[in-house]
């Protein structure tokens, strides 16, 4: 039932830029909380229409503020208070994350930290399991495992802080350095950044204020000092200045990376998802002599873990569109002489394969693939072009489900199935799941 408990109050914090915060504020509803969907929000209903409510557990009634009135399918809406909770409810690790504070007012990026850890990790496996079966076709279990805290020293699997080696904030007109709120571009003030590395905690800025400024990179890299850039409207570097670059490792392996450029999150992630890798990839499908590939490479963290796995006959190519990422990823990879690494967009890569004038008799026919895109997934246009070269396998590294579930079931209109998941928890207190996944070849 509708109740006008209050009326919402206008944002107080300092914005940058236009705002995400819808213009059309509706009543306070008194809500059932029934499933968590993708994107961290949960579901419930009012007079038939879809509420998505934010910062709610499935089970809870509570309070929920409407910030989108004029939509006619559904509404979204904010909890302002809990009014019976879940048991799975816990105090938030970011005091200013709280939903004791006023949504507006509630730092953005760790969405789930009012959940027990072990409901977070139940709850993304839903969402996995759910956009699997609706979007893949296919019903698939995976537990959300923690990162295994040999791989992640200093970090408590269990509280879900400390885990963050990149972290941007942002910069208000008035100089104030902060996370911007939940679903909006308004700069929070905040005492502390307990989702940082402990690295970050110390170095960032967030007492200061920096006029003119517009954003703060924090960077901890897994060797060396931790890294603060600022970043100001007018900044451009030179084409011929050496981009700054930083020491990563995993286990003894050491990967030089752009200091701006990409490298997994979570301290853990990148050894995670190398076991995981040399985990998913079938042996009895290997062939190290084939036309392996790790499309998506970056500074070729995944060619390394299929060439730890398979050892320095392994022949594979890293494909990349950054530049100055393949070209860490050729040094990187110096351990194997069949490695090579490739600047390309992948869908423009995998034509030319198929132009290549042994591509019907070779191809990636009994090759193995490791495809980690970017949270939008492969999509149509790769999945067609790779699944047309026919590799013997294809390891899916995701970072969004939703993706994942889609190109899923594009392969397996291809004739490729979902053979073995497994999902992780690189992404703790937020709502963000990393699933790895095998699909084989099979018709
Ligand atoms: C999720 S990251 C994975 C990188 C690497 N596998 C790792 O784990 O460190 C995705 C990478 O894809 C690259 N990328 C994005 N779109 C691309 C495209 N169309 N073609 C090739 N690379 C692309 C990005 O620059 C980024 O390095």
């Amino acid at each position: 039932m509708a109740q006008d408990r209050r009326r919402r109050r206008p944002a107080r914090g300092h914005r940058r830029g236009g705002s995400a915060r819808p213009a059309a504020p509706g009543p306070v509803l008194d809500l059932e909380v029934e499933r968590i969907a993708h994107g961290g929000v949960a579901v419930a209903r009012h007079e038939g229409r879809v509420v998505f409510v934010a910062d709610a557990i499935p089970g809870e009634r509570v309070a929920a503020q409407v910030v989108d009135a004029g939509r006619e399918r559904f509404w979204r809406a904010e909890t302002i208070s809990v009014l019976r909770a879940s048991p799975d409810r816990r105090e938030h690790p970011w005091a200013e994350a709280s939903v004791d504070r006023a949504p507006e007012q509630r730092a953005g990026g760790a969405e789930f930290g009012h959940i027990a850890m072990a409901r977070q990790r139940e709850l993304k496996a839903d969402v996995l399991r759910d956009a699997l079966r609706r979007m893949g076709g296919v019903e698939a279990e995976a537990a959300v495992e923690p990162v295994d805290p040999a791989v992640a020293p200093g970090v408590d699997p269990e509280a879900g802080t400390g885990w963050r080696t990149r972290v941007r904030l942002h910069v208000a007109p008035d100089g104030t350095v902060g996370p911007y709120a939940a679903r909006s571009h308004t700069v929070v003030p905040v005492a502390s950044l307990p989702l940082a590395a402990p690295a970050i905690q110390a170095i960032a800025p967030i007492a200061r204020t920096l006029e003119g400024a517009t954003a703060v990179d924090l960077v901890a890299p897994a060797d060396g000092d931790p890294q603060l850039i600022v970043r100001s409207p007018g900044d451009h570097r030179s084409r011929r200045d050496a981009a700054p670059t930083i020491t990563e490792r995993v286990g003894e392996r050491r990967f030089t990376v752009d200091r701006d450029g990409f490298w997994q999150v979570h301290v853990g992630a990148a050894a995670t998802l190398t076991a995981a890798v040399q985990d998913l990839v079938d042996p009895d499908r290997f062939d190290p002599a084939a036309d392996n590939q790790d499309l998506y490479g970056g500074v070729g963290l995944l060619a390394a873990a299929v060439g730890d796995r398979f050892g320095s006959g392994v022949r594979i190519t890293t494909v990349e569109a950054d530049a100055g990422a393949t070209e860490h990823a050729g040094a990187n990879l110096a351990d194997w002489v069949g490695a090579r690494a490739v600047t390309a967009r992948v869908d423009r890569y995998l034509d030319e394969l198929a132009a290549a004038p042994d591509a019907a008799t070779r191809g990636l026919r009994g090759a193995t693939v490791v495809l980690d895109p970017p949270r939008s997934g492969a999509g149509r246009a790769v999945v067609d072009r790779l699944a047309a070269l026919r590799p013997a396998q294809v390891v899916y590294v995701a970072c969004d489900p939703v993706a994942l579930a889609r190109d899923v079931g594009l392969f397996r209109a291809h004739g490729y199935e979902l053979e073995a998941l497994r999902a992780f928890d690189l992404f703790p207190d937020t709502h963000h799941v990393e699933a790895v996944a095998r699909l084989a070849a099979i018709v």
